[in-house]
Formats: C-alpha cells, sequence, structure tokens
C-alpha cells in the first residue's frame, strides 16, 4: 500500500536512526580525541575522495535532468564544492583540514594511497546516480538528512581534542551546516512529492538505505587498515607517506 507523505517521510527519517554512520565506531574514536595522529590522517586521505566525487556524482545526476528548473536547483551543489569567484568551496576547505593535520595538500589531492573499499563504494554511488531513476539518486543524497548533527558533532569534539582544530581547519564542517540545509529541504520534498506509489517509495528507501551502506563500508574499510586489526591493504597510504614538507624557519 502506498504510504501517507508522513508515514513514508518517517519510514525515510527510522533509515537514517537505524543506519547512518554516525554510529559507526571509527566516528566514534575521532569525535571522542581517541584517534591518533596517524589515525585522522587515514580518515582525512579517504573522506577526501568521498569529497571530490560528490561534484562528478551531482554533474552526472544533472546530465540526465530535462527540466531546467531543477538543474537550476541542483547546480549550487556543484558550486558548493568546487567553489565559485566568491566562495573558496568544500573541497578547497578539506583540503585545508588535510595541511592543519600535516598533510601535503597534493598528495591528498592526488587520491594516491585510498584504500580500495572506499574507492569501490564511492564510485558505486556515483554510478546508482548516473544509472537509477531520478527518483533513487535524489533519495540516495537524503542522508544529508542526519548530516548536520554528525558534522556539529564533530566540530564539537574535534574542537575539544586535537590541537589541529581550529575555525580554519574545520570551515569545512561549519559551512556544510550552512548549505546542507538548503539541500536537504528541497531534497526531501522532491522525494515525497515523486514518490507516489508504493513501488516508488519502495524504491526510494531501498536506495537510502543503499546510501547509508556507502558511508558505512567506508568506515569499516578504515577501520580495518588503520584501526583493528590494522591491515592495510596493498598500496593503500601507509602513515608517514604524503607528509608536508616541515617549514623551513
Ligand atoms: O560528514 C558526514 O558525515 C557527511 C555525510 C554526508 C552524507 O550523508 O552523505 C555528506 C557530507 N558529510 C557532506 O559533507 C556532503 O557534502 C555531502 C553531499 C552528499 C550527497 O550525497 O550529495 N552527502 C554528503
Amino acid at each position: 500500500m502506498t504510504q501517507t507523505r508522513d508515514a513514508f517521510e518517517n519510514r525515510l527519517r527510522q533509515i537514517g536512526a537505524e543506519r547512518y554512520h554516525d554510529k559507526h565506531p571509527f566516528h566514534h574514536l575521532l569525535h571522542g580525541g581517541r584517534c591518533s595522529p596517524e589515525q585522522v590522517r587515514a580518515w582525512v586521505i579517504n573522506r577526501y575522495y568521498y569529497q571530490h566525487s560528490i561534484p562528478i556524482k551531482d554533474a552526472a545526476f544533472m546530465s540526465r535532468v530535462e527540466d531546467p528548473d531543477l538543474r537550476r536547483i541542483w547546480r549550487s551543489r556543484i558550486e558548493d564544492h568546487d567553489g565559485t569567484d566568491t566562495n573558496e568551496g568544500g573541497i578547497r576547505r578539506w583540503l585545508r583540514l588535510a595541511e592543519a593535520v600535516g598533510l601535503d595538500r597534493d598528495y591528498v589531492a592526488s587520491n594516491r594511497g585510498v584504500l580500495p573499499a572506499t574507492r569501490f563504494a564511492v564510485d558505486a554511488y556515483v554510478r546508482f546516480v548516473r544509472d537509477k531513476t531520478l527518483l533513487e539518486a535524489v533519495a540516495a543524497s537524503l542522508t544529508e538528512l542526519f548530516a548536520p548533527k554528525i558534522h556539529a558533532d564533530r566540530i564539537q569534539g574535534l574542537l575539544k581534542n586535537y590541537d589541529f582544530a581550529d575555525d580554519s581547519s574545520l570551515s569545512y564542517f561549519r559551512n556544510r551546516l550552512k548549505e546542507a540545509p538548503k539541500d536537504v529541504a528541497f531534497g526531501l520534498s522532491w522525494v515525497l512529492d515523486h514518490a507516489d506509489t508504493q513501488e516508488k517509495q519502495d524504491a526510494a528507501a531501498a536506495a537510502l538505505i543503499f546510501k547509508t551502506d556507502v558511508l558505512w563500508s567506508q568506515l569499516d574499510a578504515l577501520h580495518a587498515a588503520y584501526v583493528e586489526p590494522g591491515r592495510i591493504p596493498p598500496g593503500a597510504w601507509v602513515p608517514g607517506e604524503g607528509m608536508a614538507l616541515a617549514k623551513a624557519s
């Protein structure tokens, strides 16, 4: 049976409550100040691959949209990450974080050393958005419903626990707190409007579950490689690599 708008929204929110990556043990270590500097670096390097792929994903989405009004709304997502004349953009802000934790920004931007499972998961998200229906593609982005809380927790946890954390290094997350609400308000109402049969509601819910798996498996890979059991796959970043050279005084 097709669910009412409210019941369907609750179903989507329940998926986040059960499966969002704020519950992953790696995030508990990171936000609680229990990551070593090397583990923080591993997270920054791998998460950059996600950041760099988000505007590629959004461009793949836009390439399939026939409605200029939808493209007009969606394109701010690309600008939020790639920047504009007046906005530095999320990718550069992330590289500022990379420098603050001691990494060489060109190394991080090269995507060398990214874990294979991170690549597989993130590339699967880009392909999903390229290949599935527009409804499934928008529904997959709705994990962002749950992101403001994790960004706020992260800002607080990193500021409290790590010397590298300050307004400059954490500016990525502060900006997302301003940018994400407009995206998610639009995305949610678009999905609620367009998922008007049971079949479409089921497909949208499955897309959101798929996306929580994309996020969760990245952290599983990070945890296995750099926390426990500490098995770094061949070719992945090894602590000590990719560091910025100390500035000559
Ligand atoms: O730090 C996080 O936990 C987190 C999660 C997510 C998400 O839920 O996919 C995004 C972001 N951050 C983020 O910063 C971001 O720009 C973003 C875009 C998207 C998307 O699917 O289009 N998700 C996310």
